[in-house]
């Protein structure tokens, strides 16, 4: 063993015994916090005197109430950020740093070793630092920089240096197992161990093993928008929670966890990243879907088809004429010539074309639609667009007032006075006497009047109907947004305009709202009513960006305007209609223009082997560009076979194989729902424990599953198997993609089954070699 292997395990051994005086420290402080807030919290009404007898008390009550309250939310904020640390330390035990570098910084006369790990650790004295946070400024050199002359940014000015070493260490449960001089070599061990590991259930953090072109991602601050195109497995979604980790501690006195927001494509894939920040020490951001969004403001206008079901209706049907239409239809809702038409509409709304439902009550009209279109285009006209509707919304809610003092003498009044239970009856007579003023103890002496019985009757039969006119829901936003496609309404560019007015027409009729109606309907409601806007999310993310259209981008900008977006996609992997004459992002240079847009391209791929991505990138074309991470690994296997007996006991027999060589997750992949349903249904019972994934599930599942191809999105499997690659499944152009996404989920083995006729996509891998065929016969 060489002295400084020797010097090295000395130095860990030091380092641990600090992390673990420091956690015992923390332990016994964690305690302490702990009973101070169980303390506050069990005496929280002996410390507070309520009284209320005169102002004075009263507001001395108040004082007493508001200190208890900030007593208890400091102690809770403490030992929260106590448990946090402790919890870091303990995974410091561990591992307290995985890298060094040897900087000499300008003046210095010689280079300080400085450890780098998941977290900062200091000395005793709570001055020097033993181990370096990996996202401090310094370390931007450990990441992007070779040895020799460096320079880094910090909050004072540039900083510049002599890189002499950098050292990657791997070390497992405190023991240090090896260390590599990465400043002579290019070692790509310990990302080697690192990848060639199973996967696990959740996503883990890749902080030791950050590469060149995601730390440029991780670290970026300029503009509003950063633009990442990069392969399947690049470590674009890692990337992108290790960026977030750095945004917090870089702007932790600014910056809250709430305040980041991730677009993911799944409840699935929540569920799969939601332990990487954790892990890094950082609460985690929020989540949601787009969907989740639509959903939300749709709320109950329609029956809204999910992005997945547009895909399934388009996967598992032939191409008819009405599917063409439906194609020329989402191709033209996703653009941004939509947008603009309907921004136009919109303005045009001013002059004709709003549309309003009629005020009822108890099926009578009060206030018919044509009076408020009266309101708004000719008493009204003069105004600006918002203030129409307030002032029709005032007079709406005056009618109603008075309306309801008519309705008190009514007959119906009368018979649910005397229909009346008595617990609402004394629930009213409570509700007054609290009202008048009457104090707790002489709720008893007070005496309702029928009168007041019946206003407040009448009252609760009118409040559903004034809080719908606070909402504006008079506006027909439904028949305003179908009026869009009265085709003597515009004059589109569009060569599908006149098929796509009747199909939506037709399609509205029917009271469910398309995928690619939900974005266009939601902006035109958020013009209508007054967008909603937020500002208190300061980053937004969004993963699997291709599948987004632009449309979606313009209204997402609208949304957040106080945000900057880090957008992640790979168009090789855009499998939805809409994405599918697009090949990159420049389209979305013109959302901030082109000073606040940074483009970045990542084309190394780390989750497969060498030998599937060798292969997987002859699925697409330039995929030459992406270049494989040097890992060994078998070559994909292409069986075709002529019956689905055939197909499902080789298929299980490899299940088993794959188990036996320490597979932990199987994922046998399907084109569509309905396919996985079929497999499902045929596999169940020859392969034990099987699961069928659909898109409802929530969580991503060990073992072995079937899954559409397009849930499979984002997430990886140690080994995958293409049901059926066949030429009936894959063979039109627009499910290319999905092969390929399928395909590129594999982390160690990859093997494809064809029923009959492969794949045309699998001629060129054929050609070249980059698979292995094998013909079974009949
Ligand atoms: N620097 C790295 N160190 C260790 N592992 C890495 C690194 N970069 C990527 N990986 C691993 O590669 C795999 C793919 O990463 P990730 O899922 O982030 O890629 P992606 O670009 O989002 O992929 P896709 O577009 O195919 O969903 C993951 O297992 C991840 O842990």
């Amino acid at each position: 063993m060489s002295t400084l292997f020797q010097q090295e395990q000395q130095h860990l051994q030091d380092v641990l015994e600090v992390v673990d005086q420091q956690t015992q420290k923390l332990k016994a402080e964690t305690s302490k916090r702990q009973q101070e807030v169980v303390s506050i919290r069990r005496h929280f009404w002996d410390e507070v005197k309520i009284n209320t007898d005169t102002f004075d008390d009263f507001l001395e009550t108040v004082i007493n109430l508001r200190q208890e309250t900030q007593a208890l939310a400091v102690g809770e904020t403490t030992y929260d950020h106590v448990k946090k640390r402790l919890s870091t330390l303990q995974k410091m035990q561990n591992a307290p740093y995985f890298a060094r570098i040897d900087l000499k910084e300008q003046g210095m006369n010689e280079a300080e070793p400085i450890y780098i790990g998941i977290s900062s650790l200091m000395d005793e004295t709570g001055e020097d630092f033993i181990v370096y946070d990996w996202r401090a400024p310094v370390l931007s050199v450990y990441y992007d920089d070779e040895p020799g002359h460096v320079s880094y940014k910090t909050p004072s000015g540039t900083v510049e240096g002599e890189l002499e070493k950098k050292w990657q260490y791997l070390i497992r449960n405190g023991k240090l197992i090896s260390m590599f001089d990465t400043s002579l070599t290019i070692v790509d061990e310990l990302l080697q161990e690192v990848l060639g590991q199973g996967t696990n259930k959740q996503m883990q953090s890749i902080v030791s093993t950050i590469q060149r072109e995601q730390n440029k991602l991780i670290r970026h601050e300029q503009g509003r928008i950063l633009i990442v195109h990069g392969a399947a497995g690049s470590g674009k979604t890692s990337a992108a929670l290790q960026r977030i980790a750095y945004l917090l501690y870089k702007h932790r006195a600014t910056l809250k966890a709430d305040q980041v927001l991730l677009f993911s494509p799944n409840g699935m894939f929540n569920s799969y990243v939601a332990n990487v920040l954790p892990e890094l020490g950082e609460e985690n951001m929020q989540q949601t879907t787009f969907q989740e969004y639509l959903q939300q403001r749709i709320d109950g206008d329609f029956t809204l088809e999910t992005a997945y079901e547009q895909l399934e209706t388009l996967l598992t049907n032939s191409l008819t004429e009405k599917m063409k239409s439906r194609f020329a239809a989402i191709h033209y809702k996703a653009s941004t010539a939509f947008f603009a038409q309907i921004e136009q509409y919109f303005i045009a709304l001013t002059e004709k074309g709003m549309q309003f439902k009629p005020i009822v009550f108890r099926g009578e009209e009060i206030v018919s639609a044509n009076e408020i279109s009266q309101q708004f285009y000719m008493i009204y006209g003069q105004l600006p667009f918002a203030a129409r509707l307030e002032k029709i919304q005032q007079g709406l809610i005056n009618t109603l007032k008075k309306r309801a003092k008519y309705e008190r003498t009514k007959n119906w009044v009368q018979e649910e006075m005397e229909l009346l239970s008595d617990v609402a009856f004394e629930e009213a007579r409570r509700y007054f006497a609290r009202k008048k003023g009457f104090k707790r103890e002489e709720v008893e002496q007070f005496e309702m009047s029928e009168q007041q019985l019946a206003q407040l009757l009448v009252a609760r039969r009118f409040k559903p109907l004034r809080e719908a006119i606070e909402a504006l829901e008079f506006i027909d936003i439904p028949a305003i947004y179908e009026g869009l496609f009265d085709e003597n309404t515009f004059i589109s560019q569009d060569e599908h305009w006149a098929e796509i007015c009747q199909v939506t027409k037709q399609q509205l009729a029917s009271g469910i709202l398309l995928y690619e109606d939900a974005t266009p309907y939601v902006l035109l409601k958020e013009w209508l009513v007054g967008m909603q806007v937020n500002r208190q999310i300061k980053y937004i993310f969004i993963d699997e960006a291709q599948d987004y259209a632009p449309f979606q981008f313009e209204v997402l900008k609208r949304l957040f305007p106080a945000a900057k977006f880090t957008i992640l996609g790979d168009f090789n992997q855009g499998i939805f209609s809409h994405a599918h004459q697009l090949n990159n992002f420049e389209h979305l240079i013109e959302l901030f223009g082109e000073q606040e847009t940074t483009l970045l391209a990542m084309h190394r791929s780390y989750r497969s082997t060498k030998s599937i991505i060798e292969f997987t990138r002859q699925l697409i074309p330039e995929g030459q560009a992406i270049i494989p991470f040097n890992r060994a690994g078998d070559v994909p296997t292409l069986t075709i076979l002529q019956s689905r007996q055939q197909l499902h006991e080789k298929i299980q027999h490899r299940v088993v194989a794959l188990q036996q060589q320490g597979m932990a997750t199987i994922a046998i992949i399907c084109q569509s729902a309905q396919e996985s349903k079929d497999a499902y249904e045929g596999l169940a019972s020859s392969i034990d424990q099987l699961k069928l994934m659909k898109s409802g599930s929530a969580e991503y599942e060990q073992g072995v599953i079937i899954i559409p191809a397009y849930l499979a999105k984002g997430i990886e499997f140690d080994a995958v198997v293409i049901y059926d690659a066949s030429k009936y499944r894959y063979g039109q152009e627009r499910v290319r993609r999905l092969l390929y996404t399928a395909c590129t989920r594999a982390m160690h083995q990859l093997t494809l089954y064809s029923l009959g006729e492969p794949s045309g996509f699998l001629h060129s891998p054929c050609e070249q070699d980059v698979i292995q065929t094998i013909v079974e016969g009949e």
